[in-house]
Protein backbone atom coordinates (compact mmCIF):
# COMPACT_ATOMS: atom_id res chain seq x y z
CA UNK A 1 0.00 0.00 0.00
CA UNK A 2 1.31 3.33 -1.09
CA UNK A 3 2.50 5.69 2.15
CA UNK A 4 -0.13 8.21 2.71
CA UNK A 5 0.68 11.93 1.41
CA UNK A 6 1.01 14.17 4.18
CA UNK A 7 -2.03 16.87 4.38
CA UNK A 8 -1.39 20.75 4.00
CA UNK A 9 -1.14 22.75 6.67
CA UNK A 10 -3.67 25.34 6.94
CA UNK A 11 -3.27 28.84 7.60
CA UNK A 12 -5.18 30.05 10.91
CA UNK A 13 -5.84 33.15 12.91
CA UNK A 14 -3.93 35.44 10.61
CA UNK A 15 -5.41 38.68 8.45
CA UNK A 16 -3.93 37.68 5.06
CA UNK A 17 -1.73 39.96 3.74
CA UNK A 18 -2.07 41.22 -0.16
CA UNK A 19 -0.79 38.95 -2.48
CA UNK A 20 -0.53 35.99 0.30
CA UNK A 21 -2.20 33.59 -2.40
CA UNK A 22 0.93 34.26 -4.85
CA UNK A 23 2.85 32.61 -1.71
CA UNK A 24 0.66 29.95 0.39
CA UNK A 25 -0.40 28.50 -2.90
CA UNK A 26 -1.61 24.83 -3.06
CA UNK A 27 1.41 23.43 -4.04
CA UNK A 28 3.69 25.07 -1.66
CA UNK A 29 1.51 24.44 1.26
CA UNK A 30 1.71 20.73 0.40
CA UNK A 31 5.23 21.01 -0.14
CA UNK A 32 5.45 22.47 3.91
CA UNK A 33 3.55 19.72 4.58
CA UNK A 34 5.62 17.16 3.45
CA UNK A 35 8.50 18.53 5.53
CA UNK A 36 6.27 18.90 8.98
CA UNK A 37 5.44 15.51 8.48
CA UNK A 38 9.13 13.71 7.68
CA UNK A 39 10.82 16.35 9.63
CA UNK A 40 9.05 18.01 12.93
CA UNK A 41 9.17 14.58 15.20
CA UNK A 42 12.75 14.97 14.50
CA UNK A 43 13.42 18.82 15.75
CA UNK A 44 11.47 17.72 18.66
CA UNK A 45 13.81 15.16 19.91
CA UNK A 46 16.66 17.34 19.00
CA UNK A 47 14.83 20.06 21.44
CA UNK A 48 14.41 17.99 24.25
CA UNK A 49 18.72 16.65 23.86
CA UNK A 50 19.53 20.26 24.35
CA UNK A 51 17.46 20.23 27.25
CA UNK A 52 19.58 17.26 28.34
CA UNK A 53 22.86 18.06 27.23
CA UNK A 54 21.96 21.60 29.70
CA UNK A 55 21.17 19.96 32.56
CA UNK A 56 24.56 17.40 32.14
CA UNK A 57 26.40 20.91 31.67
CA UNK A 58 25.15 22.05 34.88
CA UNK A 59 25.98 19.04 36.50
CA UNK A 60 29.61 18.81 35.58
CA UNK A 61 30.10 22.45 35.14
CA UNK A 62 31.99 22.29 31.99
CA UNK A 63 31.73 21.35 28.15
CA UNK A 64 34.70 19.35 26.06
CA UNK A 65 34.95 18.23 22.42
CA UNK A 66 33.29 15.10 22.03
CA UNK A 67 35.17 11.69 22.27
CA UNK A 68 32.66 9.99 20.05
CA UNK A 69 33.42 12.46 17.33
CA UNK A 70 37.51 12.07 17.41
CA UNK A 71 37.27 10.46 13.81
CA UNK A 72 35.48 13.00 12.23
CA UNK A 73 38.14 15.71 13.59
CA UNK A 74 40.87 13.71 12.70
CA UNK A 75 39.74 12.44 9.27
CA UNK A 76 40.43 13.46 6.01
CA UNK A 77 37.65 15.32 4.43
CA UNK A 78 36.92 18.49 2.46
CA UNK A 79 33.01 20.36 2.02
CA UNK A 80 32.18 20.40 -1.76
CA UNK A 81 33.88 23.79 -3.73
CA UNK A 82 31.83 27.20 -3.93
CA UNK A 83 29.55 27.56 -6.42
CA UNK A 84 30.71 30.96 -8.20
CA UNK A 85 28.56 33.31 -6.63
CA UNK A 86 29.74 32.39 -2.90
CA UNK A 87 33.29 32.03 -3.87
CA UNK A 88 34.25 35.97 -3.36
CA UNK A 89 31.87 36.60 0.10
CA UNK A 90 34.50 39.83 1.13
CA UNK A 91 31.65 42.01 2.30
CA UNK A 92 27.84 41.19 3.34
CA UNK A 93 25.22 42.85 4.54
CA UNK A 94 22.05 41.37 7.26
CA UNK A 95 19.04 42.40 7.15
CA UNK A 96 15.02 42.12 7.41
CA UNK A 97 13.12 41.69 4.39
CA UNK A 98 10.83 44.48 3.99
CA UNK A 99 10.66 45.77 0.39
CA UNK A 100 12.62 48.95 1.02
CA UNK A 101 15.94 47.28 2.58
CA UNK A 102 15.55 44.26 0.32
CA UNK A 103 16.06 46.77 -2.41
CA UNK A 104 19.01 48.92 -0.59
CA UNK A 105 20.50 45.55 1.08
CA UNK A 106 20.76 43.99 -3.18
CA UNK A 107 21.80 47.16 -4.40
CA UNK A 108 24.64 47.97 -1.47
CA UNK A 109 28.01 46.67 -3.22
CA UNK A 110 28.54 44.32 -0.85
CA UNK A 111 28.97 40.57 -2.50
CA UNK A 112 26.19 38.56 -0.42
CA UNK A 113 22.92 39.88 1.19
CA UNK A 114 21.75 38.16 4.17
CA UNK A 115 18.12 38.03 4.12
CA UNK A 116 17.21 37.52 7.52
CA UNK A 117 14.13 36.18 8.93
CA UNK A 118 15.83 35.63 12.34
CA UNK A 119 17.85 37.91 15.06
CA UNK A 120 16.75 40.98 12.16
CA UNK A 121 12.95 39.78 12.36
CA UNK A 122 9.87 40.07 14.25
CA UNK A 123 8.28 36.79 12.73
CA UNK A 124 4.19 38.69 12.36
CA UNK A 125 2.81 36.81 9.69
CA UNK A 126 3.13 39.88 7.84
CA UNK A 127 6.68 39.72 7.94
CA UNK A 128 6.76 36.30 7.15
CA UNK A 129 4.95 36.22 4.11
CA UNK A 130 5.82 39.51 2.53
CA UNK A 131 9.38 38.95 3.34
CA UNK A 132 9.15 35.82 1.13
CA UNK A 133 7.19 37.69 -1.42
CA UNK A 134 9.79 40.38 -1.46
CA UNK A 135 12.69 37.63 -2.41
CA UNK A 136 10.07 36.05 -4.99
CA UNK A 137 9.66 39.60 -6.43
CA UNK A 138 13.46 40.62 -6.07
CA UNK A 139 14.03 37.27 -8.08
CA UNK A 140 11.81 38.12 -10.27
CA UNK A 141 12.88 41.95 -10.98
CA UNK A 142 9.81 43.10 -9.99
CA UNK A 143 10.61 44.58 -6.50
CA UNK A 144 10.42 48.33 -7.11
CA UNK A 145 9.19 50.45 -4.04
CA UNK A 146 7.90 54.25 -3.79
CA UNK A 147 7.92 55.08 -0.08
CA UNK A 148 5.09 57.40 1.38
CA UNK A 149 7.31 60.12 0.72
CA UNK A 150 7.28 59.69 -2.90
CA UNK A 151 11.18 58.15 -2.99
CA UNK A 152 11.13 55.25 -5.79
CA UNK A 153 13.53 52.23 -5.11
CA UNK A 154 14.82 50.04 -8.15
CA UNK A 155 17.51 47.28 -8.48
CA UNK A 156 20.87 47.90 -10.01
CA UNK A 157 21.54 45.81 -13.09
CA UNK A 158 21.97 41.63 -12.35
CA UNK A 159 26.23 41.93 -12.23
CA UNK A 160 26.09 44.45 -9.42
CA UNK A 161 23.20 42.82 -6.77
CA UNK A 162 24.24 40.89 -3.85
CA UNK A 163 23.96 37.04 -3.90
CA UNK A 164 20.66 36.69 -1.87
CA UNK A 165 21.69 34.08 1.10
CA UNK A 166 18.36 33.20 3.36
CA UNK A 167 17.96 33.09 6.89
CA UNK A 168 15.52 30.88 8.41
CA UNK A 169 14.54 31.28 11.86
CA UNK A 170 15.92 28.75 14.53
CA UNK A 171 14.33 25.12 14.83
CA UNK A 172 13.32 26.46 18.69
CA UNK A 173 10.67 28.79 17.01
CA UNK A 174 7.10 27.68 15.97
CA UNK A 175 5.02 29.24 12.93
CA UNK A 176 1.61 29.29 14.82
CA UNK A 177 -0.36 30.46 12.01
CA UNK A 178 0.42 26.99 9.84
CA UNK A 179 -1.25 24.08 11.70
CA UNK A 180 -1.35 20.35 10.50
CA UNK A 181 -4.71 18.21 10.46
CA UNK A 182 -4.04 17.81 14.21
CA UNK A 183 -3.36 21.77 15.35
CA UNK A 184 0.37 21.62 15.56
CA UNK A 185 2.42 24.29 14.81
CA UNK A 186 5.03 24.27 11.73
CA UNK A 187 8.51 24.73 12.99
CA UNK A 188 9.27 28.21 11.87
CA UNK A 189 12.55 27.03 10.27
CA UNK A 190 10.67 24.54 8.09
CA UNK A 191 8.00 27.35 6.95
CA UNK A 192 10.92 29.57 6.20
CA UNK A 193 13.43 27.29 4.43
CA UNK A 194 10.31 25.44 2.54
CA UNK A 195 8.57 28.34 0.96
CA UNK A 196 12.12 29.49 0.07
CA UNK A 197 13.18 26.69 -1.61
CA UNK A 198 10.24 25.74 -3.31
CA UNK A 199 9.15 29.53 -5.13
CA UNK A 200 13.19 29.98 -5.66
CA UNK A 201 15.23 27.19 -5.96
CA UNK A 202 14.17 26.15 -9.90
CA UNK A 203 14.53 29.95 -10.80
CA UNK A 204 18.02 30.50 -9.00
CA UNK A 205 19.91 27.17 -10.92
CA UNK A 206 18.29 28.31 -14.04
CA UNK A 207 20.56 31.56 -13.59
CA UNK A 208 23.45 29.74 -12.14
CA UNK A 209 22.68 30.53 -8.80
CA UNK A 210 21.05 28.37 -6.07
CA UNK A 211 18.99 28.14 -2.62
CA UNK A 212 21.70 29.35 -0.27
CA UNK A 213 20.89 29.55 3.49
CA UNK A 214 22.76 30.89 6.65
CA UNK A 215 21.54 28.19 9.73
CA UNK A 216 20.76 29.85 12.72
CA UNK A 217 21.36 29.11 16.62
CA UNK A 218 22.52 25.51 16.44
CA UNK A 219 23.79 23.34 18.81
CA UNK A 220 25.28 20.59 17.65
CA UNK A 221 26.24 18.18 14.83
CA UNK A 222 22.75 16.33 15.00
CA UNK A 223 21.03 19.64 14.46
CA UNK A 224 23.07 19.72 11.31
CA UNK A 225 22.73 16.50 10.52
CA UNK A 226 19.01 17.13 10.73
CA UNK A 227 19.29 20.18 8.30
CA UNK A 228 20.84 18.17 5.67
CA UNK A 229 18.82 15.36 5.58
CA UNK A 230 15.88 18.67 5.37
CA UNK A 231 18.14 19.61 1.73
CA UNK A 232 18.50 15.98 0.56
CA UNK A 233 14.88 15.23 0.56
CA UNK A 234 13.70 18.92 -0.12
CA UNK A 235 15.82 18.74 -3.77
CA UNK A 236 14.13 15.18 -4.25
CA UNK A 237 10.97 16.17 -3.57
CA UNK A 238 11.35 19.24 -6.75
CA UNK A 239 13.64 17.27 -8.95
CA UNK A 240 16.59 19.65 -8.39
CA UNK A 241 20.07 17.77 -8.25
CA UNK A 242 21.80 17.11 -5.15
CA UNK A 243 24.00 19.73 -3.61
CA UNK A 244 22.47 22.52 -5.27
CA UNK A 245 21.51 23.75 -1.83
CA UNK A 246 24.72 25.81 -0.02
CA UNK A 247 24.21 26.55 3.86
CA UNK A 248 26.47 28.67 5.98
CA UNK A 249 26.43 27.58 9.52
CA UNK A 250 26.64 30.23 12.69
CA UNK A 251 28.61 28.86 15.00
CA UNK A 252 26.81 30.97 17.83
CA UNK A 253 26.27 28.73 20.77
CA UNK A 254 28.98 27.68 22.73
CA UNK A 255 28.06 23.70 22.29
CA UNK A 256 28.22 23.92 18.85
CA UNK A 257 32.00 25.76 19.22
CA UNK A 258 33.19 22.55 20.43
CA UNK A 259 31.71 20.73 17.40
CA UNK A 260 32.54 22.98 14.70
CA UNK A 261 34.00 20.40 12.33
CA UNK A 262 31.33 17.74 13.36
CA UNK A 263 28.79 20.19 11.98
CA UNK A 264 30.57 20.77 8.59
CA UNK A 265 31.11 17.37 8.03
CA UNK A 266 27.29 16.64 8.33
CA UNK A 267 26.35 18.93 5.72
CA UNK A 268 29.78 18.41 3.77
CA UNK A 269 27.66 18.14 0.21
CA UNK A 270 25.77 21.50 0.95
CA UNK A 271 28.17 23.26 3.00
CA UNK A 272 29.77 26.75 2.42
CA UNK A 273 31.09 28.28 5.15
CA UNK A 274 30.99 28.74 9.39
CA UNK A 275 30.03 32.19 10.25
CA UNK A 276 30.74 33.62 13.61
CA UNK A 277 28.21 34.69 15.44
CA UNK A 278 29.12 37.20 18.36
CA UNK A 279 26.32 38.21 19.67
CA UNK A 280 24.35 35.09 20.20
CA UNK A 281 27.47 33.20 21.17
CA UNK A 282 27.34 35.71 24.34
CA UNK A 283 24.34 35.25 24.98
CA UNK A 284 24.71 31.04 24.81
CA UNK A 285 27.49 31.48 27.06
CA UNK A 286 25.43 33.41 30.00
CA UNK A 287 22.43 30.99 29.11
CA UNK A 288 24.10 27.57 29.47
CA UNK A 289 26.50 28.40 32.24
CA UNK A 290 23.96 30.18 34.20
CA UNK A 291 24.41 28.01 37.13
CA UNK A 292 28.08 28.15 37.61
CA UNK A 293 27.84 30.72 40.07
CA UNK A 294 30.21 33.42 39.44
CA UNK A 295 32.47 31.73 37.09
CA UNK A 296 30.65 32.79 33.97
CA UNK A 297 29.94 35.97 35.05
CA UNK A 298 30.10 38.55 32.02
CA UNK A 299 31.03 42.15 32.94
CA UNK A 300 29.28 44.67 31.22
CA UNK A 301 28.42 44.20 27.21
CA UNK A 302 30.18 47.06 25.66
CA UNK A 303 33.10 45.61 28.23
CA UNK A 304 33.13 42.37 26.06
CA UNK A 305 35.35 42.77 22.59
CA UNK A 306 36.48 40.42 20.55
CA UNK A 307 39.76 40.57 21.56
CA UNK A 308 38.95 38.82 25.26
CA UNK A 309 40.78 35.70 25.16
CA UNK A 310 37.92 33.45 24.94
CA UNK A 311 36.48 35.48 22.20
CA UNK A 312 39.63 35.16 19.88
CA UNK A 313 40.05 31.41 20.75
CA UNK A 314 36.43 31.02 19.54
CA UNK A 315 37.45 32.75 16.06
CA UNK A 316 40.69 31.58 15.51
CA UNK A 317 39.62 28.15 16.12
CA UNK A 318 36.52 28.94 13.44
CA UNK A 319 38.95 30.35 10.19
CA UNK A 320 41.68 27.50 11.08
CA UNK A 321 38.44 24.72 10.82
CA UNK A 322 37.17 26.16 7.80
CA UNK A 323 40.07 26.33 6.23
CA UNK A 324 41.48 23.01 7.05
CA UNK A 325 38.32 21.57 5.45
CA UNK A 326 38.04 24.09 2.44
CA UNK A 327 35.13 26.05 3.78
CA UNK A 328 35.02 30.03 3.89
CA UNK A 329 35.65 31.51 7.50
CA UNK A 330 33.18 34.41 7.49
CA UNK A 331 33.14 37.02 10.29
CA UNK A 332 30.45 38.64 12.60
CA UNK A 333 29.03 41.58 13.05
CA UNK A 334 30.61 44.64 14.23
CA UNK A 335 27.34 46.79 16.30
CA UNK A 336 28.18 50.09 15.87
CA UNK A 337 26.30 52.26 13.51
CA UNK A 338 26.76 55.29 11.31
CA UNK A 339 24.70 58.01 11.40
CA UNK A 340 23.90 60.30 8.04
CA UNK A 341 23.11 63.18 10.58
CA UNK A 342 25.86 63.18 13.25
CA UNK A 343 29.71 63.29 11.96
CA UNK A 344 30.53 62.73 15.10
CA UNK A 345 28.72 59.30 15.61
CA UNK A 346 29.50 58.03 12.17
CA UNK A 347 33.56 58.43 12.28
CA UNK A 348 33.43 56.93 15.53
CA UNK A 349 31.31 53.73 14.18
CA UNK A 350 33.24 53.93 10.78
CA UNK A 351 36.30 53.66 12.78
CA UNK A 352 35.56 50.80 15.08
CA UNK A 353 34.12 48.89 12.40
CA UNK A 354 37.63 49.52 10.34
CA UNK A 355 39.33 48.23 13.33
CA UNK A 356 37.40 45.37 13.87
CA UNK A 357 36.92 44.37 10.00
CA UNK A 358 40.98 44.72 10.09
CA UNK A 359 41.39 42.40 12.76
CA UNK A 360 39.26 39.56 11.33
CA UNK A 361 40.90 39.95 7.69
CA UNK A 362 44.29 39.61 9.27
CA UNK A 363 43.27 36.67 11.18
CA UNK A 364 42.01 35.02 7.97
CA UNK A 365 38.42 35.15 7.61
CA UNK A 366 37.40 35.54 3.83
CA UNK A 367 34.84 37.93 4.17
CA UNK A 368 32.53 39.29 6.84
CA UNK A 369 29.24 41.28 8.13
CA UNK A 370 28.12 44.69 7.88
CA UNK A 371 24.65 45.66 9.72
CA UNK A 372 24.26 48.88 7.30
CA UNK A 373 25.00 50.10 3.57
CA UNK A 374 27.30 52.79 4.46
CA UNK A 375 29.71 50.26 6.02
CA UNK A 376 30.05 48.26 2.56
CA UNK A 377 33.12 50.13 1.56
CA UNK A 378 34.52 50.16 5.30
CA UNK A 379 34.53 46.20 5.72
CA UNK A 380 35.76 46.28 1.43
CA UNK A 381 38.51 48.37 2.28
CA UNK A 382 39.89 46.00 5.27
CA UNK A 383 39.26 42.77 3.17
CA UNK A 384 40.30 44.63 -0.14
CA UNK A 385 43.90 45.35 1.80
CA UNK A 386 44.71 42.22 2.73
CA UNK A 387 42.92 39.99 -0.18
CA UNK A 388 43.64 41.46 -3.28
CA UNK A 389 42.27 40.40 -5.88
CA UNK A 390 42.15 36.85 -4.33
CA UNK A 391 38.26 35.34 -4.30
CA UNK A 392 39.49 34.51 -0.49
CA UNK A 393 42.30 33.37 1.58
CA UNK A 394 41.46 29.52 2.17
CA UNK A 395 44.92 28.94 1.52
CA UNK A 396 45.74 30.16 5.08
CA UNK A 397 45.16 27.47 6.88
CA UNK A 398 46.81 28.73 10.12
CA UNK A 399 48.01 25.27 11.46
CA UNK A 400 49.63 27.82 13.98
CA UNK A 401 46.35 27.61 16.05
CA UNK A 402 45.70 25.96 18.95
CA UNK A 403 43.20 26.11 21.21
CA UNK A 404 41.71 24.04 23.86
CA UNK A 405 38.54 23.51 25.97
CA UNK A 406 39.98 25.37 28.83
CA UNK A 407 40.42 28.01 26.54
CA UNK A 408 37.06 28.75 24.69
CA UNK A 409 35.82 28.56 28.29
CA UNK A 410 37.95 31.15 29.93
CA UNK A 411 35.82 33.58 30.67
CA UNK A 412 36.38 34.40 34.07
CA UNK A 413 40.14 35.81 32.47
CA UNK A 414 38.33 38.83 31.99
CA UNK A 415 39.01 41.27 35.17
CA UNK A 416 36.34 43.96 34.06
CA UNK A 417 33.10 43.84 36.34
CA UNK A 418 29.29 44.34 35.61
CA UNK A 419 28.84 48.13 36.70
CA UNK A 420 25.50 49.67 37.96
CA UNK A 421 25.49 51.79 34.82
CA UNK A 422 25.78 48.34 32.76
CA UNK A 423 22.61 47.80 34.60
CA UNK A 424 21.04 50.66 33.73
CA UNK A 425 21.89 49.86 30.05
CA UNK A 426 20.95 46.60 29.73
CA UNK A 427 17.39 47.78 31.30
CA UNK A 428 16.94 50.24 28.74
CA UNK A 429 18.10 48.41 25.58
CA UNK A 430 15.86 45.72 26.79
CA UNK A 431 12.75 47.48 26.78
CA UNK A 432 13.45 49.11 24.01
CA UNK A 433 14.28 46.50 21.93
CA UNK A 434 11.16 44.19 23.08
CA UNK A 435 8.87 47.38 22.34
CA UNK A 436 10.04 47.31 19.02
CA UNK A 437 10.00 43.65 18.10
CA UNK A 438 6.66 43.57 19.67
CA UNK A 439 5.40 46.16 16.94
CA UNK A 440 6.67 43.79 14.03
CA UNK A 441 10.54 45.46 14.00
CA UNK A 442 12.93 43.03 14.71
CA UNK A 443 16.33 45.23 14.42
CA UNK A 444 16.75 48.65 15.64
CA UNK A 445 19.50 51.37 16.36
CA UNK A 446 19.25 51.90 19.93
CA UNK A 447 21.96 54.23 21.73
CA UNK A 448 23.70 53.98 18.28
CA UNK A 449 24.28 50.54 18.44
CA UNK A 450 22.17 47.64 15.93
CA UNK A 451 19.92 45.53 18.54
CA UNK A 452 18.18 42.93 17.37
CA UNK A 453 17.19 39.70 18.51
CA UNK A 454 20.62 38.20 20.15
CA UNK A 455 22.15 41.42 21.31
CA UNK A 456 18.46 42.03 23.28
CA UNK A 457 19.19 38.61 24.32
CA UNK A 458 22.36 39.05 26.59
CA UNK A 459 20.97 42.41 28.00
CA UNK A 460 18.26 39.87 29.74
CA UNK A 461 20.00 37.16 30.30
CA UNK A 462 23.32 39.23 31.43
CA UNK A 463 20.45 40.71 34.25
CA UNK A 464 19.21 37.23 34.88
CA UNK A 465 22.40 35.82 35.69
CA UNK A 466 23.77 38.83 37.88
CA UNK A 467 20.74 38.95 40.13
CA UNK A 468 20.95 35.25 40.50
CA UNK A 469 25.07 34.83 40.75
CA UNK A 470 24.30 37.69 43.27
CA UNK A 471 26.94 40.14 41.79
CA UNK A 472 28.21 43.06 44.12
CA UNK A 473 28.90 46.04 41.97
CA UNK A 474 32.18 48.42 43.36
CA UNK A 475 30.38 50.07 45.53
CA UNK A 476 28.62 47.31 47.47
CA UNK A 477 25.39 47.14 45.84
CA UNK A 478 23.89 43.72 45.50
CA UNK A 479 22.13 43.03 42.42
CA UNK A 480 18.80 42.34 43.23
CA UNK A 481 15.25 41.59 41.59
CA UNK A 482 14.28 44.55 43.69
CA UNK A 483 17.04 46.64 42.39
CA UNK A 484 16.35 45.71 38.39
CA UNK A 485 12.24 46.84 38.92
CA UNK A 486 13.69 50.25 40.42
CA UNK A 487 15.94 50.60 37.14
CA UNK A 488 13.30 49.38 34.97
CA UNK A 489 10.80 51.25 37.02
CA UNK A 490 12.57 54.57 36.62
CA UNK A 491 13.32 53.87 32.70
CA UNK A 492 9.79 53.42 31.95
CA UNK A 493 8.79 56.53 33.50
CA UNK A 494 11.91 58.70 31.88
CA UNK A 495 10.60 57.47 28.42
CA UNK A 496 6.75 58.25 29.27
CA UNK A 497 8.14 61.76 30.15
CA UNK A 498 10.12 62.19 27.05
CA UNK A 499 7.72 60.50 24.43
CA UNK A 500 4.66 61.84 26.18
CA UNK A 501 1.26 60.46 27.23
CA UNK A 502 0.02 60.15 23.58
CA UNK A 503 2.72 58.57 21.80
CA UNK A 504 3.42 56.32 24.69
CA UNK A 505 0.42 54.80 25.10
CA UNK A 506 0.47 53.49 21.43
CA UNK A 507 3.69 51.86 22.01
CA UNK A 508 4.01 48.45 23.28
CA UNK A 509 6.07 49.58 26.31
CA UNK A 510 3.63 48.20 29.31
CA UNK A 511 3.54 45.11 27.32
CA UNK A 512 7.10 45.27 26.97
CA UNK A 513 7.96 46.45 30.27
CA UNK A 514 6.59 43.08 31.80
CA UNK A 515 7.48 41.00 29.18
CA UNK A 516 11.44 42.01 29.95
CA UNK A 517 11.04 41.73 34.27
CA UNK A 518 9.42 38.72 33.06
CA UNK A 519 12.46 36.94 31.17
CA UNK A 520 15.17 38.44 33.80
CA UNK A 521 13.87 37.75 36.96
CA UNK A 522 12.01 34.53 36.42
CA UNK A 523 13.67 31.99 38.39
CA UNK A 524 12.98 29.85 36.06
CA UNK A 525 15.10 30.93 32.99
CA UNK A 526 13.26 31.22 29.59
CA UNK A 527 15.41 29.37 27.14
CA UNK A 528 14.57 31.99 24.71
CA UNK A 529 13.01 35.33 25.17
CA UNK A 530 11.47 35.40 21.59
CA UNK A 531 9.03 32.19 23.51
CA UNK A 532 6.44 34.44 25.36
CA UNK A 533 7.42 37.43 23.04
CA UNK A 534 5.50 35.48 20.09
CA UNK A 535 2.85 34.23 22.07
CA UNK A 536 2.13 38.57 22.16
CA UNK A 537 2.75 39.14 18.60
CA UNK A 538 0.17 39.54 15.38
C1 LIG B 1 23.48 39.53 15.67
C2 LIG B 1 23.02 39.47 14.27
O1 LIG B 1 22.34 38.57 13.90
S1 LIG B 1 23.42 40.69 13.20
C3 LIG B 1 22.31 40.44 11.84
C4 LIG B 1 20.94 40.81 12.18
N1 LIG B 1 20.78 42.25 12.33
C5 LIG B 1 20.64 43.03 11.25
O2 LIG B 1 20.59 42.51 10.16
C6 LIG B 1 20.53 44.51 11.41
C7 LIG B 1 20.59 45.18 10.06
N2 LIG B 1 20.58 46.64 10.16
C8 LIG B 1 19.44 47.32 10.28
O3 LIG B 1 18.37 46.74 10.37
C9 LIG B 1 19.54 48.81 10.26
O4 LIG B 1 20.81 49.21 9.83
C10 LIG B 1 19.30 49.50 11.63
C11 LIG B 1 17.90 49.18 12.10
C12 LIG B 1 20.28 49.03 12.66
C13 LIG B 1 19.43 51.01 11.43
O5 LIG B 1 18.56 51.36 10.39
P1 LIG B 1 18.11 52.87 10.14
O6 LIG B 1 17.77 53.49 11.47
O7 LIG B 1 17.07 52.86 9.07
O8 LIG B 1 19.44 53.52 9.61
P2 LIG B 1 19.61 54.77 8.68
O9 LIG B 1 18.48 55.74 8.88
O10 LIG B 1 20.98 55.29 8.84
O11 LIG B 1 19.48 54.13 7.23
C14 LIG B 1 19.84 54.83 6.07
C15 LIG B 1 19.35 54.06 4.86
O12 LIG B 1 20.03 52.80 4.82
C16 LIG B 1 19.08 51.75 4.77
N3 LIG B 1 19.60 50.62 5.56
C17 LIG B 1 20.10 50.64 6.80
N4 LIG B 1 20.49 49.42 7.14
C18 LIG B 1 20.22 48.60 6.10
C19 LIG B 1 20.40 47.22 5.88
N5 LIG B 1 20.95 46.43 6.80
N6 LIG B 1 20.00 46.71 4.71
C20 LIG B 1 19.44 47.51 3.77
N7 LIG B 1 19.26 48.84 3.91
C21 LIG B 1 19.64 49.38 5.08
C22 LIG B 1 17.84 52.31 5.41
O13 LIG B 1 16.71 51.58 4.99
C23 LIG B 1 17.87 53.74 4.91
O14 LIG B 1 17.39 53.75 3.57
P3 LIG B 1 16.73 55.07 2.90
O15 LIG B 1 17.76 56.14 2.97
O16 LIG B 1 16.43 54.63 1.50
O17 LIG B 1 15.50 55.37 3.68
O1 LIG C 1 23.63 36.12 14.18
C1 LIG C 1 24.64 36.62 14.57
C2 LIG C 1 24.94 36.85 15.95
O2 LIG C 1 25.97 37.45 16.24
O3 LIG C 1 24.11 36.41 16.77
MG1 LIG D 1 22.47 35.26 15.88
Amino acid sequence: MAAPVPSAPTVVDAAPPARQEEVLTPEALAFLGALHHRFTPRRDELLALRGERRREIARTGTLDFPAGTAHIREGDWQVAPAPPALTDRRVEITGPTDRKMTINALNSGARVWLADFEDATAPTWENVVLGQLNLIDAHERRVDFTDPRGKTYTLRPDEELATVVTRPRGWHLDERHLRDGDGRPLPGALVDFGLYFFHNARRLLDRGLGPYFYLPKLESHLEARLWNEVFVHAQDLLGVPQGSVRATVLIETIPAAFEMEEILYELRDHASGLNAGRWDYLFSIVKTFRDAGDRFVLPDRNAVTMTAPFMRAYTELLVRTCHKRGAHAIGGMAAFIPSRRDPRVNEAALEKVRADKDREAADGFDGSWVAHPDLVPVARASFDAVLGDRPHQKDRLREDVRVTSADLLAVDSLTARPTYDGLVNAVGVGLRYIESWLRGTGAVAIFNLMEDAATAEISRSQIWQWVNAGVEFEDGRKVTAGLVREVAAGELAALREELGEDAFATGAWQRAYDLLLRVALDEEYVDFLTLPAYGLLD
